[in-house]
C-alpha cells in the first residue's frame, strides 16, 4: 500500500521538526520537502511592495517538486533506496511518503494524491516570534513578515478553505512530543482502518 501524508501549514508552524520525528518513527518512509524546490534567487519577481515574492506558488519548481513524488508513487522501493532509506524487509508492504512545506495543498496536480493532509498553525504573534529566531539561506529583510509573508499566508489558506480542501489542523502550541505522538497514532490508525 502507498500512503501519501502531508505535513503543511504556516512557515513556523513546526513542519520540518515533526516530519523528521514521524521519519525516525515510521517504516519505509521518505519525505519531500518542498523548500527544496525553491527557484533560484534571480527568478523571483520583485512585488509593488519592494519584496521578493518567496512566499508565492510561482517561487516554487512545483513541476519538479511533482516529479519526484510521481517517481517514488512509481517505484517506492527504488526511490528509498536511492535516498538512502533502508526498506525493511519483515515490514508488511506498506510504503510512506511525507510531503513537508507550507503550500502543500495549493498546487492542483498534488491536491488530491494525499491518503491525509494535516496542516499546522500557531497564532499570529508566535509565528512572528519563531521567524525572527529562524535563518534563512535567503535573510529576511526588515518588514518581509507583516508586509508579504503574513499576507500570503493568510490569502493561500483562505483559497485552501474556498476549494474545500479537507485538512486536519494541528495545534503548533503544543509540544513537540504531543504533535508527534498525537499525529504518530492518527496515522497508525489510517494505515489500519486501510490494510
Ligand atoms: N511544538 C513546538 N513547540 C515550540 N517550538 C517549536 C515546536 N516545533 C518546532 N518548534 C521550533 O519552531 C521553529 C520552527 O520549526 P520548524 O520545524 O522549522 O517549522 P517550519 O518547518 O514549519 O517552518 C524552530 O525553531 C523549532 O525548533
Ligand atoms: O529556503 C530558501 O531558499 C528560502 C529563501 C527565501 C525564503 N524562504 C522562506 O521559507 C519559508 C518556508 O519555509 P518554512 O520552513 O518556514 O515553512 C517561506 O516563508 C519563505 O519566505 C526560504
Ligand atoms: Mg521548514
Amino acid at each position: 500500500m502507498k500512503y501519501i501524508v502531508g505535513i503543511g501549514g504556516m512557515t513556523n508552524g513546526g513542519k520540518t521538526t515533526l516530519t523528521n520525528s514521524l521519519l525516525r518513527a515510521l517504516p519505509n518512509c521518505c519525505a519531500v520537502h518542498q523548500d527544496d524546490f525553491f527557484k533560484p534567487q534571480d527568478q523571483i519577481a520583485v512585488g509593488e511592495d519592494g519584496f521578493k515574492q518567496w512566499d508565492v506558488l510561482e517561487s516554487l519548481d512545483m513541476e519538479a517538486m511533482l516529479s519526484t513524488v510521481q517517481a517514488w508513487v512509481s517505484s517506492p522501493r527504488k526511490f528509498a533506496r536511492a535516498h538512502g532509506v533502508s526498506v525493511r524487509l519483515d515490514a508488511s508492504d506498506t510504503h510512506i511518503l511525507i510531503l513537508e512545506g507550507f503550500l502543500l495543498y495549493s498546487y492542483k496536480p498534488l491536491v488530491d494524491l494525499y491518503s491525509r493532509r494535516y496542516f499546522l498553525t500557531v497564532p499570529y504573534e508566535e509565528c512572528k516570534w519563531r521567524r525572527s529566531t529562524r535563518s534563512y539561506a535567503v535573510p529576511d529583510p526588515p518588514g518581509l513578515f507583516d508586509g508579504h509573508v503574513w499576507p500570503m499566508y493568510q490569502k493561500y489558506k483562505q483559497e485552501m478553505e474556498a476549494n474545500g480542501v479537507e485538512v486536519v489542523y494541528l495545534d503548533g502550541m503544543k509540544s513537540r512530543e504531543e504533535l508527534f505522538h498525537q499525529v504518530l497514532e492518527d496515522i497508525q490508525n489510517s494505515l489500519l482502518n486501510r490494510s
